[in-house]
């Protein structure tokens, strides 16, 4: 096998490149560095070359060694798409919530009422962590097929030391295992847990004093989380924790204003946090204060569209200057799926979104909301050789074409690991 994979004759090659630094803001989001008729080279598991087929194909006929050759006629390659927000390790399935819901019930009652989040927790709680690693590895495998090449996971089904610890410690094999890379997130303040109901500031305190300084130790995690929402967990309890998580050097992240407006957003901006999630209710000045801050908003339009709710405002933060970024939300509860693709395409259909933006978000601003735009989220040179070719003409198709899989290869690391829409690199011992 060469060291070389020279990917020839896309009929389009998305680069997203220009923005390693910092997220695409306002109309950047429009610029996706188009290449008609292109192609890219790829050296062990990064990229060396990137551009038109005549220049790509010059380079190659001077190199003494072979090359491996993916004809890439009538696709359209893109960046591996990320994924910034997961809650994928978890044991068991709420189907009988859809029921509930569909009657009326709503989510943030099930969980009061001791469901939703806290019945994941009873079922993670109880598995070991070779049976959380079985149920998730499938999500992944099916996360693969999608085009999706990295993605954030989240710990908070524990809601004990050990239990977050557990979690933590499977994302982390999960990392080393399977072909998609995990950057983990610490969300021990997921929901509070049925023996702290009567004193949730004990379960804060049990977060800063215990969970918190292990995780950081062990270092387990680079994110910090917080479901800061009515009923859930208050502003100054949230930001006790993330600050906290942040003198440990864990980067806050937030999960803000998804039900009710309560301030989320702009705690994000008071703390300069990574990104703000969700938003569907974020206010007005919420939003300015985010642009201003540069915090990142991972917006989840699969999350409203399950729950049955008005999504976020991409439009109005787009044009305000907010970097937006789009999530699967992967979780039980709220988001069951890994098809990343959907998610773009109710991205355009219920935020009106163009089809540029939603690449951006998918693809380099996700990057920058966990940290690794500097490697990953787009087709430029020295980044790592995450590639997709998807069985399109051009860009448009993939969200116009919806519900539909149209990823016809993954490269990841330089490794073909789905080719045909099939997963050639299946992680066998764990399923
Ligand atoms: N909203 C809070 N957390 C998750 C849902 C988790 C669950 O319902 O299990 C979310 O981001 O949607
Ligand atoms: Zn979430």
């Amino acid at each position: 096998m060469s060291e070389y994979l020279y990917i020839k004759n896309a009929s389009q090659v998305i680069t997203v490149s220009g923005s390693s630094n910092k997220p695409k803001v306002g109309r950047e989001m429009s610029n996706i560095g188009v290449i008609e008729n292109g192609s890219v080279l790829i050296k062990k598991d990064r990229i060396v070359l990137v551009g038109v087929n005549q220049a790509v194909e010059q380079y190659v006929n001077r190199l003494s060694e072979p090359v491996d050759v993916i004809n890439a006629a009538g696709k359209v390659v893109t960046p591996g798409l990320i994924d910034p927000h997961t809650h994928i390790v978890f044991a068991g399935s709420r189907e009988k919530e859809l029921e509930m819901r569909l009657k009326g019930a709503k989510y943030i009652d099930i969980l009061k009422a001791g469901g939703g989040i806290l019945s994941t927790t009873a079922e993670t709680r109880q598995a070991s962590e070779q049976q959380l690693i079985s149920e998730t590895v499938p999500r992944l495998d099916r996360f693969l097929q999608y085009g999706v090449t990295t993605i954030e996971a989240k710990s908070g089904y524990g809601l004990t030391t050990m239990d977050e610890w557990k979690q933590l410690r499977v994302a982390k094999k999960l990392n080393e295992i399977h072909p998609i890379d995990l950057v983990s997130t610490f969300m021990g303040a997921h929901a509070v847990p049925n023996e702290y109901k009567e004193n949730p500031d004990d379960f804060v305190q049990l977060i800063i004093n215990e969970m918190l300084p292990l995780v950081a130790k062990e270092k387990l995690a680079e994110f910090c989380d917080v479901f800061c929402e009515e009923g859930v967990f208050t502003v100054e309890q949230s930001k006790i924790i993330l600050v906290e998580g942040k003198r440990l050097g864990l980067l806050p992240k937030i999960h803000a204003d998804e039900i009710v407006p309560f301030g989320g957003a702009e705690l994000a901006a008071e703390l300069g946090a990574v990104s703000a999630d969700h938003l569907l209710r974020a206010s007005e000045e919420g939003i300015l204060e985010m642009a201003e801050k540069g915090v990142i908003a991972v917006l989840l339009p699969g999350t409203a569209f399950f729950l049955m709710a008005e999504p976020a405002n991409a439009r109005r933060m787009i044009e305000a200057g907010v970097a937006v970024a789009l999530s699967t939300d992967r979780n039980p509860g709220s988001s069951p799926t890994e098809s990343l693709p959907f998610i773009m395409n109710l991205a355009c259909l219920t935020m009106k979104m163009t089809p540029e933006e939603v690449l951006a978000a998918c693809t380099i601003n996700a990057a920058h909301a966990i940290n690794r735009a500097h490697e990953i989220g787009s087709i430029e040179v020295g980044k790592k050789a995450d590639v997709i070719l998807f069985d399109a003409r051009n860009y448009q198709t993939l969200q116009y074409n919806y519900a539909v899989n149209l990823v016809d290869t993954v490269i990841k690391n330089g490794k073909v690991v789905v080719k045909g829409g099939v997963n050639v690199a299946k992680t066998e011992a764990f399923h």
